[in-house]
């Protein structure tokens, strides 16, 4: 069974957090990981970013995706107005992070971030945000908004016990190196994402 296995506060440049790790077992060294902004309300519906693991983007800033400044714009915004980053091992939507090099390996022969997972033989989106729902529920958290630009994940929420008070967009321009890849998150995965010229 999913439980807590440790927690602690920790201080961020965004400000303090209480980082808890949650797992079905205590040995299992990559953990899904809480991490609850200081001023946090319960009583009120709860800011919530469901964050698929992303090693590249966040760790080494790589221009391919966003993920590392959608991360860090959820930091921000969670230190400002409260909140919960749900930050799940599921690396390269859950194909692990040797099989998202070998999809990059096809990226650069041309094919596409979908084409590429289903030449490897591998669903294009392998996640199941059940496991987000799980985890809010240890936290007692009945009430959210979601940060994202995924409609698969507000379908989750709507189908869970937890209530989805409204969206808020989570969406950083794009880049020369990462147009193609919003651009297929937007016409094949249904991402509610705006052409930075219709923003303007
Ligand atoms: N297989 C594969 N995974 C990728 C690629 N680029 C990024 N990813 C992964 O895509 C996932 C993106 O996760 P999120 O940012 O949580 O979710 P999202 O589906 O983009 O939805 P948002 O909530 O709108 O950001 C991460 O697990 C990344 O590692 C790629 O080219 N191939
Ligand atoms: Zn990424």
């Amino acid at each position: 069974m999913l439980k807590i296995q440790a927690e602690a506060n920790v201080p961020t440049d965004d400000g303090n957090f209480r980082m808890i790790a949650v797992s079905e077992d205590v040995s299992d060294w990559m953990p899904h990981m809480a991490i609850i902004a200081e001023n946090t309300n319960f009583e009120e519906p709860v800011n919530v970013r469901f964050h698929s693991e992303c090693i590249t983007g966040e760790v080494f800033h790589s221009k391919k995706c966003e993920c590392g400044q959608q991360l860090d714009a959820a930091m921000k915004y969670m230190h400002q107005h409260g909140g919960i980053i749900v930050y799940l091992r599921q690396e390269g939507r859950n194909i692990g992070i040797i099989n998202k090099l070998k999809a990059y390996a096809l990226q650069e022969k041309g094919f596409d971030t979908v084409e590429a997972n289903l030449k490897l033989g591998l669903p294009a989106d392998d996640r199941n945000f059940s496991v987000a729902i799980d985890i809010l529920n240890i936290l007692e958290v009945k009430n959210i908004n979601l940060l994202t630009n995924n409609p698969e994940k507000m379908k989750v929420v709507e189908n869970s016990n937890i209530q989805l008070n409204k969206r808020i967009p989570l969406q950083i321009d794009s880049t020369n190196e990462s147009e193609s890849y919003l651009k297929v998150k937007k016409d094949f995965f249904g991402h509610l994402l705006e052409n930075s010229e219709e923003k303007k």
